[in-house]
């Protein structure tokens, strides 16, 4: 169901922990933004620097009091990953809403150069979702679907399995004896 932005706002308590009451809170950037970015909470004088390969658990310092029924995603930001090949090591991040510990992002640096993480830097957004519980029943028999168990990119591409199938299945054209003519082989000579 679409609906209006003021429809969707819920208040979301946030504590900020002593080793970030100077930091801002965290804010959309503009009126339809999804989600608002979290700031490195690490120490002025003691920045991260990831290496290539390296990852590190990085505070925010940030608790969140997320309503009943929603969830929070912890998402890489584009423009790091762009630049710096600086993303989510557990994209996304699931937040529960009955977690009342301090929030940290998983970052790690798939760039070519060291990536230095400094205090108040933008190293993650977080967006707000609803999430949907299920009763999970035990069933011996499922419905039937078209689909049936295929996956994987059972569908839609020329690799696919079905499409593969149906190569198989072409009939093939026989020759006398079974042997291809001269004018066939130079054909498949040519790669048809
Ligand atoms: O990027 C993340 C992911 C999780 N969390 C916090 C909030 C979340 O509610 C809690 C547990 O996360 P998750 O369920 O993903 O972790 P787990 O490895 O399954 O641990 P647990 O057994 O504590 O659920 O850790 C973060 O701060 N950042």
């Amino acid at each position: 169901m679409i609906r209006r932005p003021e429809q969707n706002n819920v208040k979301v308590n946030v504590r900020r922990l002593d080793h970030a009451t100077d930091l801002p809170l965290p804010a959309y950037q503009t009126a339809e933004a999804a989600g608002f970015d979290l700031v490195a909470a690490v120490p002025a004088g003691n920045p991260v620097t990831l290496s290539p390969g390296d990852s590190a658990l990085i505070p925010t310092g940030l608790i969140f009091e997320l309503p009943k029924g929603t969830e929070a995603q912890v998402r890489p930001r584009s423009g790091l990953a762009a630049k710096f090949g600086l993303t989510v090591l557990n994209s996304p991040g699931t937040i529960d809403s009955d977690y009342r510990g301090e929030v940290s992002v998983i970052l790690i640096n798939l760039g070519k150069k060291p990536f230095t993480i400094n205090r108040g830097e933008r190293i993650a957004q977080m967006i707000i979702a609803p999430i949907i519980r299920a009763v999970l029943m035990e069933a011996a028999v499922l419905s039937g679907t078209k689909r049936g168990a295929g996956g994987f990119g059972s569908t839609g591409s020329a690799t696919s399995a079905s499409s593969a199938q149906k190569k198989k299945q072409k009939p093939v054209t026989k020759t006398r004896n079974n042997k291809k003519s001269k004018s066939q082989l130079k054909k498949s000579a040519r790669g048809r």
